[in-house]
């Protein structure tokens, strides 16, 4: 079922080429446009036909359109937000898909011209991998996309909504304040502690790098996964949401202080009530049925 009749994705990545190809395979949107920076990203975005036309310009693209689709990384948001803000129609909707809520509003904000709605929104799926070719209709599939309702009309808030819906999420609303503590525990903090092992890893020079590799346990392999994220997004994720991120390293640093003491005390009681108290966290998401989405949302999808 058509939700927009036009729709302008504004950076060409695995985001927007996953948001392409599932509003496709659904005829969620009447025609597509796309713009990314650089000259190569725009002819593979063309090559992989996600789009059904991909402009030189943002202006261009986002002429006329229903949606705008704002999918750069978090850092880029206000900038192409200002490019755009004389070119979107009246009663048109922007949105972002980036990972951090509050640094995206205050950024974008300020740039949208009266008579346009703009809805923060936040997908809660990926991958490791980037860039237009990396992307996949089923990557929202029973994902949470969450969106920000600060101001939105409820009209365009329904009309976004059926829209993730259409692509196989489940949304939620929240604030943005609130946004972005809980990513900063399920996904940014945790993002920060694999590349620390990984770098970690690469530091012990006792162990020999094919070593590491050809003994590497499952765990220490999904970090090194997550430790090839993308670097641009992840520093943008890290300058922009300082607060919660500082504020869940600290916590996570006086437990980890906790573990480090009862190993160098030889306190098995510490450990073991510890490893006890989260073996029952994980127990209580599968009794709650969510097994799959926070597994997955951890794990990204295996491709
Ligand atoms: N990769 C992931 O797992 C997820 C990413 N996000 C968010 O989605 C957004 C896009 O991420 P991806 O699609 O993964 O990134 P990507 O790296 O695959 O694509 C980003 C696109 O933005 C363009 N771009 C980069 N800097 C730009 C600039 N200054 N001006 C204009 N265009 C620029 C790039 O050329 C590329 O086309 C980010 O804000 C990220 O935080 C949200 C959920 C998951
Ligand atoms: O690949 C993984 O493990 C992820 O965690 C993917 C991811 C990265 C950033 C987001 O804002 C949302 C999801």
């Amino acid at each position: 079922m058509m939700i927009y009749e036009r729709v302008a994705l504004l950076g060409l990545g695995l985001i927007a080429s996953s948001m392409g190809h599932a509003m496709k395979a659904a005829g969620l949107a009447g025609e597509i446009t796309g713009h990314a920076r650089s000259a190569e990203t725009r002819e593979a975005a063309r090559e992989v036909g996600f789009c059904d036309r991909i402009c030189e310009t943002a202006a261009e693209a986002v002429e006329g359109a229903d949606l705008v689709v704002l999918a750069v990384p978090v850092g880029a948001m206000g900038e192409i937000a200002a490019a755009i803000a004389p070119h979107l129609k009246p009663g048109a909707t922007v949105t972002d898909v980036g990972s951090v809520k509050q640094a995206v509003i205050t950024a974008v904000g300020p740039h949208i011209p009266p008579g346009v709605c703009f809805i923060p929104g936040h997908p809660l799926a990926g991958t490791e991998h980037s860039g237009p070719r990396s992307g996949f209709a089923t990557l929202f599939h029973n994902r949470w996309c969450l969106l920000i309702d600060d101001h939105a009309e409820d009209a365009a808030m329904a009309r976004l909504r059926a829209l993730w819906e259409g692509m196989g999420a489940n949304v939620d609303v929240m604030d943005a304040a609130h946004h972005d503590l809980v990513l900063a525990v399920v996904s940014h903090t945790p993002h920060l502690i694999a590349y620390t092992m990984v770098g970690v890893a690469e530091h012990v020079r006792r162990v020999s790098d094919s070593e590491i590799i050809k003994y590497s346990a499952s765990g220490f392999r999904d970090f090194t996964r997550i430790a090839a994220s993308d670097p641009t997004m992840w520093r943008d994720i890290f300058l922009t949401n300082k607060e919660a991120v500082l504020d869940i390293l600290g916590r996570f640093s006086e437990e980890l202080f906790a573990l480090q003491r009862a190993i160098r005390t030889e306190d098995g009681e510490h450990l073991h009530d510890y490893f006890t108290r989260t073996r029952a966290i994980r127990r209580s998401i599968i009794e709650a049925g969510q097994d799959t989405s926070a597994a997955d949302f951890g794990r990204g999808v295996a491709r």
